[in-house]
C-alpha cells in the first residue's frame, strides 16, 4: 500500500503515543522529570510580583516590608536555579533511558515489516528515514514537552498578574497569537518539506559512501570518477540546502512580523499605565512582568516549534511506522504447509516495482511441480529474480496469485511462509563473524550445532576453503578486524551457499548462487544438490535455480525461458533443444562457446 494511501495519523494520536512508550519505558523518571520542570517554572513568574512588592515598600519606606520582600525575591531566586538543576538531571536521566528504548522499538518495527516496500517505495523511504534518524531525538523531546507546559503556565500566571494591573492588559494575550500561529504553521511545513526534499539527503549520503568504502572505491579509482562523486554529493547536499534555507527565510520572516505585532502592543500597554496615573509598583509590574511576558512567549514558541518540528511529526511517523508494522503482522490466515503434494501454481501473475509503472512480470502462468529441481533462464532484466523474490514473498503481485497446493500465498504470513524458505542469492551478504556462524545464521536455531554446520559446509564444496584458513571454521571473517581472514568473491559467495544449504526447506531458491565460481565447479555442485532433492522428493521439496549457465541448467527436471516478462518456454532439456526455439538458439551459442557437448 503506497503511503498515500496509508495517510500519517493525526498529531494528537501521535503524541498521545509517544507518551505511552515514555511512560512504558520508565514510569517513575517521566513522573519525577515532569513534576520538578513544572515546579521550576513557577518561582520566575512569582519574581515579577515580588519586584512589584519591594517597589511598594521601598516608596512606603517600611523596613519589614522592604526586608521581607527581599527575603521573597532571594527564596524565589533559589528555588528556581535549584528547581531547573534537579529538572535538568531527571530529564537527562529519562531521556539516557528512553533512548535505548526508542531505537529498539523503531529497529523492532522496521524488521517486522515482512516485505521491502518501505525499503524502496520513494514516499516511504523518506517517511522510515525521519523515523530512524529521530529515534534518538524522539527520547530528547519529553523535556520538550514538559518545558513547553511549564511555558505555557508561565505564561498564564504572567497574564493574571498583569491583569492585576489592569484588565484590558489581558488582552496582550490576544496580540500574542499571531506568534502562536506562525510558530504552529513554520513547524509543520518545514518538516513537510524535509520529508519531500529526503530523496537529495540520501543521494549525497550514497555518494559519500560511495566515496569513501574500499569496493566503490577501486573501481572509482580506475574510472577516475572520484571529482564526478564528489561533485554530485556536493550538489545533493547544495540542493537540499537550498530548498531548506528558501522555505526557513519565509517562515522566519513570516514569525519577525508577528513578534512586531505583539511589540506594539506591549510599547503602548506601558505607555498607557504609565501616562494614566499608574503608581511606580504597577509600572514596575507591568515592566517586569510585560518585559517577561515577551520572553516567554518567545520560549514558549520555540518549544511549540521544537515540538511541532520534532516530536509531533517524529511521533507521527512513528504511529504510522507501527500501524504499518501491525497491519502486516496481524494478516495471517493459513498456516504454512509442512510437505507439497502438487506444487506452486502462478495463475496469472502480473507486478511492478512499487513506484514504478513498467511490469516486470506480465500475466506470467506457471506450476513448479512438488519434488523438482527447476531451473528459470532469460537475458539480463527479464524478470528472473524478481519471480523469485514474489515466492519468497518479498513482494505481493499486482495481480494474479501464487497457489501452493491449494493454499494461495496471499494468505499465509511472509514469517511463517519464510520457515519453509532457504536460499542464497547473487546479492549476497557477507557477514563478518567467525566461519561458523556466518555458515550457522541459514538456520539460527542450529547455528552451534557442529554437524549441521559440517553438512552445509560439505554441501556448498567449502571444506577446502576452511581447511585453508588458521582457524578452521573458527576463524574470524573480514580483514579489519583483528586476526580476521579476508577472503575472495567466490569464497564469499560459497560460505552464502552455505548458508543456504543449513536448512532442508519445502521452497530452496538459488538466484546466481555460484555467479563467481568457475562454470565447472557450479555444475559439480548442482549435480550433487539435485541428485539429493531428488532422494528427498516424497517430502515434496522444490528447488529453483536461476542461472545463466546453461551447462548447470540442462541437469533441471523443467526449465523455464523468460523474456520480456512473460514465460515464453517450458520443458525439460531434450524438449525445448527439439523445439528449436529461444532455448536452443541461446544454449547453442553457449555450447559452441564452451565446447559443451549437446
Ligand atoms: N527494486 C527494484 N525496483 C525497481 N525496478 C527493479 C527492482 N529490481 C529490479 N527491477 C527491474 O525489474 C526488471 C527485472 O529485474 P530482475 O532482477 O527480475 O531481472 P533478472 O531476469 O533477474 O536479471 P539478471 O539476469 O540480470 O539478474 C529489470 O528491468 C530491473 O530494472
Amino acid at each position: 500500500m503506497p503511503a498515500e494511501d496509508h495517510p500519517l495519523p493525526a498529531s494528537w494520536r501521535g503524541l498521545g503515543r509517544t507518551l505511552h512508550l515514555g511512560w512504558t519505558a520508565s514510569p517513575g523518571l517521566i513522573a519525577v522529570a515532569f513534576a520538578t520542570t513544572i515546579g521550576a517554572s513557577l518561582p520566575d513568574v512569582l519574581i515579577a510580583a515580588a519586584l512589584a512588592m519591594l517597589a511598594d515598600a521601598v516608596l512606603s519606606g517600611n523596613q519589614v516590608d522592604v526586608t521581607t520582600a527581599a527575603v521573597l525575591l532571594g527564596a524565589l531566586a533559589v528555588m528556581s536555579w535549584l528547581l531547573r538543576l534537579l529538572s535538568e538531571r531527571a530529564n537527562r536521566r529519562f531521556a539516557d533511558r528512553t533512548a535505548v528504548f526508542m531505537e529498539a522499538h523503531v529497529v523492532r518495527l522496521q524488521s517486522g515489516i515482512p516485505s521491502l516496500e518501505h525499503h524502496e517505495r520513494p514516499s516511504y523511504v523518506n517517511r522510515v528515514q525521519l523515523v530512524r534518524d529521530h529515534a534518538d531525538t524522539l527520547s530528547e523531546v519529553y523535556q520538550y514537552l514538559f518545558q513547553a507546559v511549564g511555558a505555557v503556565l508561565r505564561l498564564v500566571l504572567t497574564m493574571g498578574l498583569l491583569m492585576t494591573v489592569h484588565p484590558l492588559l489581558g488582552l496582550l494575550g490576544l496580540f500574542a497569537v499571531p506568534t502562536a500561529v506562525v510558530s504552529h504553521w513554520r513547524g509543520g511545513a518545514e518538516h513537510a518539506l524535509e520529508e519531500r526534499v529526503g530523496h537529495h539527503e540520501r543521494l549525497a549520503r550514497h555518494f559519500f559512501l560511495l566515496g569513501t568504502n574500499a569496493s566503490p572505491g577501486r573501481e572509482l579509482r580506475v574510472a577516475r570518477a572520484r571529482e564526478r562523486v564528489r561533485a554530485g554529493r556536493h550538489q545533493a547536499w547544495a540542493a537540499r540546502h537550498h530548498a531548506m534555507s528558501r522555505a526557513r527565510w519565509t517562515t522566519t520572516a513570516w514569525q519577525a512580523a508577528a513578534l512586531t505585532v505583539f511589540g506594539c502592543a506591549f510599547a503602548g500597554s506601558v505607555a498607557g499605565v504609565a501616562l494614566n496615573g499608574g503608581s511606580a509598583a504597577e509600572v514596575v509590574l507591568l515592566l517586569a512582568a510585560g518585559s517577561r511576558l515577551a520572553q516567554y512567549i518567545g520560549q514558549t514558541l520555540s518549544q511549540v516549534h521544537f515540538l511541532r518540528t520534532i516530536w509531533l511529526e517524529g511521533g507521527r511517523r512513528l504511529l504510522w511506522l507501527e500501524e504499518l508494522s501491525s497491519m502486516a503482522a496481524e494478516w495471517s490466515p493459513a498456516p504454512p504447509p509442512e510437505r507439497m503434494r502438487s506444487g506452486i501454481t502462478l495463475d496469472g501473475v502480473s507486478f511492478s516495482y512499487p513506484g514504478t509503472d513498467r511490469q516486470v512480470l506480465d500475466d506470467v502462468t506457471l506450476h513448479l511441480p512438488a519434488g523438482a529441481v527447476v531451473a528459470i533462464v532469460g537475458e539480463n532484466g527479464a524478470g528472473k529474480s524478481t519471480l523469485v523474490k514474489l515466492l519468497a514473498k518479498m513482494y505481493e503481485p499486482d495481480s494474479g496469485r501464487i497457489v501452493v497446493d491449494d493454499v494461495p500465498l496471499a494468505d499465509v504470513p511472509a514469517d511463517a511462509w519464510r520457515t519453509r524458505l532457504s536460499g542464497a542469492f547473487q546479492d549476497f551478504a557477507r557477514f563478518e563473524y567467525p566461519l561458523r556462524l556466518s555458515i550457522g545464521l541459514g538456520d539460527l536455531a542450529r547455528a552451534e550445532d557442529g554437524e549441521a554446520v559440517d553438512r552445509a559446509v560439505e554441501r556448498a564444496d567449502a571444506r577446502a576453503l576452511a581447511d585453508r584458513l588458521d582457524r578452521g571454521l573458527d576463524t574470524q571473517l573480514g580483514n579489519t578486524w583483528a586476526d580476521g581472514a579476508e577472503l575472495s568473491e567466490g569464497q564469499w559467495q560459497k560460505v552464502a551457499l552455505a548458508r543456504g544449504y543449513m536448512r532442508d526447506p519445502l521452497l530452496l531458491l538459488l538466484d546466481e548462487p555460484a555467479s563467481a565460481l568457475d562454470a565447472e565447479t557450479e555444475h559439480l555442485l548442482f549435480e550433487q544438490y539435485a541428485e539429493r532433492s531428488r532422494a528427498l522428493k516424497d517430502r515434496g521439496r522444490l528447488t529453483l535455480l536461476v542461472s545463466h549457465r546453461y551447462s548447470t541448467v540442462r541437469m533441471a527436471d523443467l526449465i523455464v525461458v523468460m523474456d520480456g516478462a512473460r514465460v515464453c518456454e517450458q520443458g525439460s532439456h531434450e524438449e525445448l533443444v527439439a523445439l528449436g526455439g529461444r532455448y536452443a538458439e541461446l544454449y547453442g551459442i553457449q555450447a559452441r562457446a564452451y565446447r559443451v557437448e549437446t
